[in-house]
């Protein structure tokens, strides 16, 4: 697992954040108006040429591949590509987790992007930010772990809006970790999971990433 290090000052990604991250927030206020807009089919042509004069723009100058997982030389992570937290990346709901003593909890919205059932959420995404945010939990001490095995139990569907997610490390056993957590809306939970993470083996970035 290749980790990037970025040997630039605290100062300097919260600049970067502060360019990327309204940019990205653009894009994903960008692919909600996609799914819900009812302009007319001229409309929605001279959309389209903008966006990919934009993209056109953007592309000038660009990385090979994806962004990668970087930190500084603080341990400060930069996982900006992530799909379910990444600060570059407009498919990230974002789902950002705050750790406590116990484990870690999010708040975050789901919107029309995020759907399966009609106006649910589609269970594909439940497992993504359940498996996102048990993985925090289980490195929330220590080095990122892998997710080794993730069981989700959907108890009822989960609405499109406002969520929340919760998890905590519940055993220990070497270097696997028994994550447990749940996914809620403002009536109680609504899918469960538990998971095996590890350690990985041969660790070479840095322990207790921030
Ligand atoms: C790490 C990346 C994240 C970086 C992010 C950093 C910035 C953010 C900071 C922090 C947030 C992090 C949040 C991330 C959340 C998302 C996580 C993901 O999506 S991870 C991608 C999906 N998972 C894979 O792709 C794994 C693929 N599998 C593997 O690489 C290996 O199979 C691995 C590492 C899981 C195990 O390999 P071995 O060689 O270490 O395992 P052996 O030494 O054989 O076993 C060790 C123990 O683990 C058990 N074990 C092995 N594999 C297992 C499995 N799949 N399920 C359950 N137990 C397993 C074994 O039975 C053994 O247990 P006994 O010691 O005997 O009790």
């Amino acid at each position: 697992m290749q980790f990037t290090l970025e040997d630039i000052t605290a100062d300097e990604i919260d600049r970067r954040r502060g360019v990327y991250g309204p940019l990205t927030d653009s894009v994903r206020d960008l692919i909600d108006a996609v799914i819900r807009t009812e302009v007319d089919a001229a409309d929605i042509d001279v959309a389209r040429r903008r966006i990919d004069e934009v993209v056109a723009d953007l592309r000038s100058r660009q990385i090979d591949g994806s962004y990668g997982v970087r930190f500084n030389t603080d341990a400060v992570g930069m996982p900006w590509g992530n799909a379910v937290m990444g600060v570059r990346n407009a498919i990230a709901p974002p789902v950002r987790t705050v750790a406590d003593r116990e484990g870690v909890t999010a708040e975050f919205t789901l919107g029309a992007a995020y759907e399966g059932p009609a106006h649910h959420v589609h269970g594909g995404v439940c497992a993504m930010v359940l498996d996102q945010v048990l993985g925090e939990a289980a490195a929330a001490d220590d080095i990122p772990c892998f997710t080794g095995t993730i069981t989700v139990t959907y108890r009822r569907p989960t609405p499109l809006g406002a969520l929340s997610a919760r998890a905590e490390i519940v055993d220990r056993d070497g270097r696997k970790k028994i994550v447990r957590g749940t996914l809620s809306d403002a009536d109680g939970v609504t899918a469960e999971a538990e998971g095996v993470f590890i350690v990985p083996k041969n660790w070479s970035g840095p322990s207790n990433l921030k």
